[in-house]
């Protein structure tokens, strides 16, 4: 409050600002992403249940702003006494009561804000943890292709940015809604009570500041959605740039990325030069108002004075509460812009929470247990959803725990979409699948994966140490059994070679190792999974020759005893006996069908 003679004590404002600050910042969604605005009912009856056992922490926020406001209100009517009864006849004697009791106002009213503000920090930020974990939570459930289809960024503005401003509008925006209408009805009632014509007079000029919110409102939500934007291209360009380092290093284009990326940053920096423009104009509009207010007052009052129908003191007191009420009222129209950014925001998240999982645990569903691991696709078509052409069809073949069936065939044949299947992250349209004789449909999901491993076509990694990575294959599993999974994986050696053992950081997605290194890494988190079934997706992928042989070996020692679906469309990585089921995909709709179904014997062409 910046042009009160007293010090605003604005409980709730501060810290909802600096966030958002902070989300501008961030790494956020594009102005052109912004979904568009649904009603204030619709993010309430979707998030307000997420406020369950913080209304509490938020109610007591809301008291200490109204006891801390209140405090404002009498600190200003004792400055407004002190004036009149000792400045201005001068008895210094009436000077030590009043003076004390704002002192312990002003100690009061501190310690109101204090609590206010961290207790409302205090329900916001728990209310962010439980929003942000429900909707992880909730992705966690939905199949990988839900990720895959969408920018990274705008998941991660969502799960961000939206969110906060969800928070800004269900959580401490309740309560800074309350207390701001709360201040606004203890200084206009203070105002009036002092003089109500005068009140009268002054309050007319309120429209003026709406008006002016308003104007500068929607100039400024244009201005953020620019601001937003220009930042998340510029993040992109940081992003692509940093990733693909090898790529543009390695043709010479380290120029035209920082070209590129100036080009963003001067975009960005327009966007940021029209929201300061915009906030430097802000100010003085209003200040210009409020002068306009405070000269009317003063030169009603210095006539009332004269009249003897008002003291100096209830005069300054009255201009006091002006300069906190009109405040107040400026952050009523600032609450509309919150108000717009929670509702695009709750919208983006909203349609994370609508999207349900294509596959869910049936109500009977039963766990499978440590199955032997015997795999069957029986007659088994499915077409990805909202797709005519059906990726499969009539597929059937079996697996018994130490075979190794590959699953061959071109490029978009199927062949990952049968490892899919096999995860349930989708059902078939028609026919079975089976584990141990028993229908999928009727485990558990998370009990069917327990049997299963997958090694990825692009080894997939955390950022921790050699040990985290291995040990993803089961949690706490204690260092000796690390060691002796990363032994039969033939990746102790190397591993007791890094600086720091097994504790060294892979580095981002385990770029500090090589392709093989990484592979075998991921062999030993299988070794360490010990899950039945094996399913290897084109795991040799963009290793040479000699390296794709020093990680087969281990591969052969993990595949021994297990069922193992093995996709490639290499046959140098055959092992010997490996059956094989061969897909084709014929194009045009409806027309795929299977090569040939079943198995056969065969004999690699290569030694592996
Ligand atoms: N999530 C999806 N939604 C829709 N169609 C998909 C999806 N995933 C894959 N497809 C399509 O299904 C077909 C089979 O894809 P799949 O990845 O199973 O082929 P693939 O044989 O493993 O290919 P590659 O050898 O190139 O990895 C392809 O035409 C592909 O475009």
């Amino acid at each position: 409050m910046p042009s009160s003679p007293l010090v605003g004590l604005g409980v709730v404002n501060r810290p909802a600002e600096s966030r958002r600050h902070s989300r501008r910042l961030s790494f956020s969604v594009s102005g052109r992403e912004l979904a568009p605005a649904i009603s204030i009912r619709r993010t309430f009856r979707e998030f307000w249940p997420d406020t369950r056992g913080l209304r509490r922490l938020f109610a007591a926020g809301v008291v200490l702003a109204v006891v801390a406001a209140l405090c404002e209100v009498a600190a200003i009517r004792l400055f407004g006494h002190i004036t009149d009864e000792v400045l201005t006849t001068k008895e210094l004697g009436a000077f030590w009561t009043p003076a004390f009791s704002w002192l312990g106002l002003a100690a009061v009213a501190g310690a109101a804000s204090f609590g206010g503000t961290y207790i409302t920090a205090l329900g916001a930020e728990r209310f962010l943890l439980k929003l942000r974990d429900r909707i992880y939570a909730h992705l966690q459930t939905l199949a990988p292709e839900f990720s895959e289809k969408r920018r990274l960024g705008d998941l991660m503005a969502r799960l961000t940015d939206d969110v906060e401003a969800i928070e800004e509008l269900v959580g401490s925006g309740v309560v800074k809604a309350v207390t701001t209408v709360a201040s606004v009805i203890f200084f206009a009632g203070a105002a009036f009570f002092i003089r109500w014509d005068l009140a009268l007079i002054t309050m007319a000029l309120i429209p003026a500041f709406l008006v002016v919110s308003k104007v500068f409102a929607g100039r400024f939500r244009g201005a953020a959605a620019r601001e937003r934007h220009s930042n998340g291209v510029m993040n992109s360009v940081l992003e692509e740039g940093l990733a693909n380092q090898p790529l543009v290093q390695a043709y010479n284009r380290q120029g035209d990325e920082s070209r590129r990326l100036h080009g963003e940053g001067r975009n960005w920096l327009r966007a940021n030069m029209a929201q300061a423009w915009l906030s430097g104009l802000y100010g003085p509009a209003v200040q210009v108002i409020e002068t306009i207010c405070l000269i009317v007052i003063l030169g009603f009052g210095a006539w009332e004075i004269a009249a003897g129908r008002l003291t100096i003191g209830g005069l300054l007191a009255f201009a006091a509460y002006l300069a906190m009420l009109y405040p107040a009222v400026q952050s009523l129209g600032e609450l509309a812009l919150t108000v717009s950014e929670a509702a695009a925001g709750s919208d983006r998240v909203i349609e994370i929470l609508r999207t349900e999982a294509t596959v869910t645990d049936d109500p009977g569903a039963v766990p499978a247990g440590r199955s032997r691991g015997r795999i069957a696709f029986e007659r088994v078509s499915f077409a990805y959803p909202g797709r005519a052409r059906p990726v499969l069809r009539n597929l059937s073949f079996t697996a018994d725990p130490g075979d190794v069936v590959v699953i061959a065939g071109p490029s978009g044949a199927g062949k990952s979409t049968v490892a899919k299947l096999l995860l349930r992250f989708y059902d078939p349209d028609a026919g079975r699948i089976l584990l141990d004789g028993a229908d999928m449909r009727g485990l558990t999901r998370e009990s069917l994966r327990e049997n299963i491993t997958i090694l990825h076509q692009e080894t997939l990694m955390f950022s921790g140490s050699v040990r985290d990575n291995i040990a993803y294959g089961r949690p706490g599993a204690p260092l000796d059994e690390v060691i002796r999974a990363a032994e039969a994986a033939g990746v102790h050696d190397f591993v007791k070679a890094l600086p720091q053992g097994y504790d060294t950081p892979v580095g981002q997605r385990g770029r500090l190792l090589s392709g093989g290194q990484r592979q075998r890494i991921a062999i030993a988190r299988a070794i360490l999974r010990d899950a039945p079934v094996l399913v290897l997706d084109e795991p040799m992928t963009g290793l040479d020759a000699a390296t794709a042989a020093q990680v087969m070996k281990p591969l052969r020692r993990l595949m021994a005893g297990r069922t193992t679906l093995m996709i490639t469309h290499d046959p140098r990585h055959v092992p010997e006996g490996a059956r094989t089921v061969e897909l084709e995909p014929v194009p045009g709709p409806e027309r795929i069908r299977l090569k040939r179904v079943g198995v056969r014997g065969r004999r690699s062409p290569a030694r592996c």
